[in-house]
């Protein structure tokens, strides 16, 4: 489909796929990527540890190489696509964003929880001041209100976030769930500042979510090849842009092209591929935020308990991200219970 592209896809294979990599992405790898996704019209590639800048580390996994040389390597590769990087205040720094921007990398995504955005003021007014194109990123957007989430829409924006995304974090929003946020973050903000959709495809809705988020409004997308990324993985890059050039709806992405990055570049080099499991149903299903998957499936085998239940008691408990260390007091709990003869919420001991 060819015209003014009307809607912005944004690949994250090469970030919150990291988490389905265990953060192991080579350079080589990050450059056929680049590459093939520069290539077919995909106007932003994200780039980063799968817990932002920063995540490198014994509590998030430790990045096989360094993400500023990944970024550096990305900056080469493209031609026509910006390369974005993205943060969590705490986890990365003003410096982390600094550092980013010497390599090229020129949109920054900021992250908070979706009750914490004044935790990122001051990046998004550093971001802007370096020159950056900002995107404030709300996490696990189905934990709060519409109302309250766009309360926080507006304290980003202030803060200088050029576009603010409702992000479905554990794959949890459920159409009409999806498009009440994106539609109270527009009547607040969209004046000031787009509006975009991340999802996950936990409960299998990422594309039909992101569909619906189009339609009421939003103008910027993000996937990832081959649905590469945390939990059930995100919505995949190549079937948002076939799905929206079947709705007549420019991208600017070649869909021929996008196919081929998905076939020939991602699908034969990476190990495992996320999928719906159960544990990754259960993700959506309780509403987990899905980067808490392989550590739960780590202390699944550690512990031998099911990832299912441990995700289960997470998000009946409303852990949210930076709280990985959780996962094991819950594996523990249920130990304790199997050996006490409590039965599991799934009847299983
Ligand atoms: C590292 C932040 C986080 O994983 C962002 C994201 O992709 C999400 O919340 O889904
Ligand atoms: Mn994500």
């Amino acid at each position: 489909m060819s015209g003014t592209p009307e809607l912005r896809i944004t690949d994250s294979t090469l970030r919150d796929g990291s988490h389905a990599m265990r953060h192991q992405f080579t350079e080589e790898q990050v450059r056929a990527i680049v590459h093939a996704l520069d290539r077919s019209g995909v106007q932003v590639i994200e780039v980063a540890h799968g817990d932002g800048l920063g995540g490198s580390s014994f509590n998030y996994g430790f990045s096989k190489v360094d993400e500023f040389q990944l970024i550096a390597a990305a900056v080469e590769e493209a031609h026509q696509a910006k390369i974005a990087v993205l943060m969590l205040p705490g986890v990365g720094t003003v410096e982390h964003l600094n550092r980013a921007w010497d390599c090229g990398a020129r949109v920054a995504r900021i992250a908070t929880h979706c009750t914490e955005a004044d935790t990122a003021v001051q990046h998004f007014g550093a971001a802007r001041a370096k020159g950056f194109e900002t995107v404030g990123f709300l996490m696990l957007s189905h934990r709060t209100t519409p109302e309250n989430l766009a309360r926080q829409a507006r304290i980003m924006v202030d803060a200088g976030a050029q576009c603010v995304y409702v992000v479905d974090s554990a794959g949890a929003l459920v159409l009409g769930d999806a498009q009440a946020r994106i539609q109270a973050v527009l009547d607040e903000v969209a004046t000031e500042a787009q509006v975009g959709f991340h999802g996950h495809q936990n409960l299998s809705l990422g594309v039909a979510n992101s569909v619906l988020a189009y339609q009421t409004g939003a103008r910027q997308i993000d996937g990832a090849l081959c649905a590469l990324g945390a939990g059930a993985g995100n919505s995949p890059t190549e079937v948002l842009a076939a799905t929206f050039d079947r709705l007549g709806i420019p991208t600017g992405v070649d869909v021929q092209e996008v196919l081929a990055a998905a076939e020939d570049v991602v699908r034969p080099t990476i190990p495992r591929l996320p999928f719906m499991d159960r544990a990754s149903i259960v993700q959506g299903y309780a509403g987990v935020y899905s980067s808490f998957l392989l550590h739960a499936e780590r202390a699944a085998e550690r512990y031998g308990v099911p990832a299912h239940e441990i995700l289960q008691r997470v998000g009946e408990a409303g852990y949210v991200g930076g709280q990985e260390d959780m996962i094991i007091d819950v594996a523990l709990q249920l130990v304790q219970e199997r050996e006490h003869g409590v039965l599991s919420s799934s009847g299983a001991r």
